[in-house]
């Protein structure tokens, strides 16, 4: 039976330096070395049993050099999905009457591991399959990952621990428990941690999940199971399936057993997501949690105060680390002229002067490749269609895949704040930047709080005290993670739950308290010790 036992204090894990000359950078080069030489056979994993998916086959490749094959995938059948929900619910009754410091004990081991042994090969996988450069993985792969499991274990003790007052001769209990039937985890190619926590904080909570990576994380998924297994997750608790999606839509989510959607993703999948759901919410057992964490066009405001320095690093760092590929990417900037007077040569110069490449062959690379051949095209005709335009100006920006899918950092000035620079997520390495006249500061806020459809972060780079709290203030709903003067990219778990509002998602905060509350479903408990013998009230006389 559950103890209530004190769970360790979690604290964020140590970002390691990987200098030249240093023991983490031998090793991690030794073991890019041996994944890159060798071609995986990546399989589902379905009631601890891995084989191929059962559809057409997908190379996964390194985004960086696309002619070399990392593994080799299978879409999944409707036959796969439905095996793969067979298996969590059958596994579904023996991982909940698991205790939770059992549960709990499976997820920090993993951590442990991911923190020694296993780290080289995450950050590897990453590095080789999501073209991150070894700074990027390292904060993703090994300390997100590990900072998620290890805090959402403190965070459901904290959950259990929330309990009823009770009256004289009475003791009111709350038991939480996981949802009924199987959470669907549908996960992005942009973050190893990401895919990782997603699955795992529905299992702590007593869940059985079908897991679906993007086939272009496929890589460091496969290795994230394997981690998992290794610190003793049963067989069925989390059922990996591989693919594009097509038979999961077709098959999870018309499941009457479907209890939860645990996504991050884009705003389009996800709509589909939810409309499926709402097409089919008579056929399921119960109404289905939807959590979605999704788009952006994360903006960053600079007052005619601002650090021209600290502007220029905040857009550097927020607009192009991992090639621009996170949600939170600094994509709109909106700049007074005082200030971009004085910054605009050299921050130019800084963007132009960034390494992109070999991420895997070179560790002192800032930017690797953008992820596949259709986000290529994608900011391929962004920046065709920029140079072709009479009121865009194409301060830097070039893109090259001969050998990988390149595109360098690129900066467009717009004098026009509705142009679909400053309103389209293309994520990628594009910034655009609206100039203004210092005098039109109001005006320039007003208009950039609601250009765009979603709220996921947003800046506001500025000295002056009453400009931060007036910005903070009129910003309030444009943004679920808010910055002053820092980059809006690079939440740490514990520290700035992360997640967004409008077409940026449910904002439920993963790694948080919040989020862990979606995946139970609370049963109140009254227990009366000497009860009534007598249906009579007093005032009956
Ligand atoms: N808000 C956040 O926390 C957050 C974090 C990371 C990424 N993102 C967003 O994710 C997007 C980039 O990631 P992506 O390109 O992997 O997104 P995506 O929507 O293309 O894919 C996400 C996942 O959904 C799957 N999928 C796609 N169509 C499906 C369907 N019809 N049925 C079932 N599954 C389907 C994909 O295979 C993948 O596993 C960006 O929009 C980014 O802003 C948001
Ligand atoms: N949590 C990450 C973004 C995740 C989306 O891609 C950040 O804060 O940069």
């Amino acid at each position: 039976m559950d103890a209530i036992s004190n769970v360790p204090v979690p604290a964020n894990e140590r970002v390691y330096g990987y200098a030249p000359g240093s023991p983490e950078r031998a090793a991690l080069e030794d073991r890019i070395k041996e994944l890159a030489g060798s071609t995986a056979e990546l399989t589902m994993t379905i009631g601890g049993e891995q084989r191929l998916g059962g559809g057409a086959p997908i190379d996964v490749v390194q985004p960086h050099n696309h002619a070399s094959v990392l593994g080799r995938t299978n879409d999944a059948t409707a036959r796969d999905v439905q095996d793969a929900i067979d298996a969590a619910l059958a596994a579904a009754p023996s991982w909940r009457a698991m205790s939770f410091d059992d549960r709990a004990a499976i997820f920090l081991r993993a951590a442990d591991l991911l923190a020694g042994p296993w780290r080289a090969t995450l950050n590897a996988a990453t590095i080789l399959g999501q073209s991150k450069s070894v700074q990027q993985a390292e904060i993703d792969s090994a300390c997100e990952l590990i900072d998620f499991l290890r805090f959402n274990v403190s965070y459901a003790r904290k959950l259990y621990a929330d309990q009823p007052i009770s009256s004289p001769g009475v003791w009111n209990r709350m038991e939480y428990r996981p949802l009924e039937g199987f959470v669907l985890a549908i996960t992005p190619f942009n973050f190893t941690a990401i895919a990782g926590n997603l699955p795992t904080s529905a299992a702590l909570m007593g869940n059985v999940v079908v897991w679906k990576p993007s086939p272009t994380q496929q890589f460091a998924a496969h290795f994230t199971m394997r981690l998992l297994e290794a610190a003793g997750l049963p067989p069925g608790v989390i059922n990996l399936v591989t693919g594009n999606g097509q038979a999961v839509s077709e098959v999870a989510l018309t499941h009457p057993a479907l209890a939860g959607i645990h996504f991050t993703g884009s705003t389009a999948t996800f709509q589909h997501l939810w409309r499926t759901v709402g097409e089919n919410i008579s056929g399921y057992r119960g109404y289905p949690r939807l959590v979605g964490e999704t788009g952006g066009k994360d903006f960053v405001l600079a007052h005619p105060s601002a650090d021209p320095a600290v502007l220029s690093t905040v857009l550097i760092r927020g607009a192009f680390e991992y090639q621009g590929q996170k949600c939170s990417a600094a994509s709109r900037a909106y700049v007074p002229r005082s200030v971009w007077n004085r910054m605009r040569d050299d921050f130019v110069a800084t963007a132009e002067s960034l390494t992109v490449g070999d991420v895997a062959g070179d560790l002192s690379t800032f930017m690797g490749a953008v992820i596949d051949a259709r986000a290529f095209a994608k900011h391929k005709t962004a920046i065709d269609r920029a140079r072709a335009a009479a009121n865009i100006d194409v301060l830097t920006g070039s893109y090259d895949d001969s050998v990988g899918y390149f595109v360098k950092p690129t900066i467009l000035e717009c004098a026009d704040p509705t142009d679909e620079i400053f309103v389209k997520e293309y994520f990628g390495p594009i910034l655009g930047v609206h100039v203004y006249d210092d005098g039109d500061y109001d005006k320039v806020l007003d208009q950039m709080e609601g250009i765009a459809p979603y709220a996921l972060t947003g800046s506001i780079v500025a000295d002056d005290r009453y400009a931060i709290a007036d910005a903070s203030r009129r910003l309030r709903f444009a943004a679920g993670n808010f910055y002053i003067n820092d980059k809006p990219t690079g939440a740490v778990v514990g520290q700035q739950p992360f997640g967004g509002g409008r077409a940026s998602g449910t904002n439920d905060k993963a790694g948080s308290i919040h989020n862990l509350t979606r995946w139970v479903s609370a049963r109140a408990i009254k227990e009366t010790f000497v009860p009534p013998t007598d249906h009579r009230y007093p005032h009956m006389g």
